[in-house]
């Protein structure tokens, strides 16, 4: 579950104090799946770095799971996401040098039987559809197989949250389709939490649960039609 109360962020930039955020009450529910939408520059993806620790709040309170990581210094927040947070990104972060399945084996416990192991990375690899790729280096790979790869990555050790921040926004449509499907469907065979930042809303029309930063942030509802930014 995430909880959101009184949360408010600002960015200091030359000189200036700039609000970005402004969030009375939000949350999501364990195991829902999330599309984030919103006119550009509307605070998504810094709430989505806000519930990932990456960055901190400046007022307010981020409660995941019951842990309250809004008042956590950074590296509380840090060790707290990689246990608790799959993230998954639009350029997919991968490690050039490594294949594909090396990739995935750096996240994997170490505690793990070499064989148990093994038979937990093919049977991701066969779920996202690349068990013959598993060997290649990213750049032998697609962009829609580097985000599958990627999306093993994040998933894999089945954190209870997975953020998603455009995961599909360098793709093309057909691309951006099916793999937004496979992390909507893996997501809700773990069983895990999704929110998911999209620009695109027929994408987000496959969630179960569209949110728009206009209903959410009080700075961005309070502006006028028209006053710059882009829609949706
Ligand atoms: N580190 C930073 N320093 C200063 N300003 C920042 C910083 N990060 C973000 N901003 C500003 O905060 C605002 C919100 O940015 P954010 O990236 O969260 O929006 P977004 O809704 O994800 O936008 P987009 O859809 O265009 O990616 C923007 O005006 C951006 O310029």
């Amino acid at each position: 579950m995430i909880r959101i109360q009184e949360l408010e962020k600002s960015f200091r930039l030359q000189g200036q104090t700039l609000p970005i955020l402004k969030i009375d009450e939000w949350s999501v529910a364990p195991k829902e799946r999330v599309a984030l939408i919103g006119p550009s520059g509307s605070g998504k993806s810094t709430l989505l770095h806000i519930i990932g620790g990456v960055i901190p709040a400046d007022q307010g309170e981020v409660v995941i799971d019951g842990h309250p990581i809004a008042a956590w210094q950074e590296s509380k927040r840090d060790a707290f996401r990689a246990r608790h947070i799959g993230y998954i990104f639009q350029d997919f972060h991968l490690i050039p040098s490594l294949t594909a399945r090396q990739n995935v084996e750096l996240v994997l416990d170490g505690s793990r039987k070499p064989s148990s192991r093994k038979s937990l990375i093919d049977d991701w690899f066969e779920r996202v559809g690349l068990l013959d790729r598993m060997n290649h280096l990213p750049s032998e790979l697609s962009r829609g197989q580097q985000q599958r790869v990627a999306m093993i990555r994040a998933l894999i050790n089945r954190p209870p949250v997975v953020l998603a921040d455009e995961p599909t926004g360098s793709l093309d449509w057909e691309t951006a389709s099916s793999v937004m499907e496979l992390l909507l469907s893996l997501c809700a065979q773990e069983r895990l939490t999704l929110l998911t930042v999209t620009h695109d809303l027929h994408l987000a029309q496959q969630f179960p649960r569209i949110v728009n930063m206009t209903d959410i942030n009080l700075l961005i509802a309070a502006k006028p039609q028209g006053s710059g930014r882009a829609a949706v």
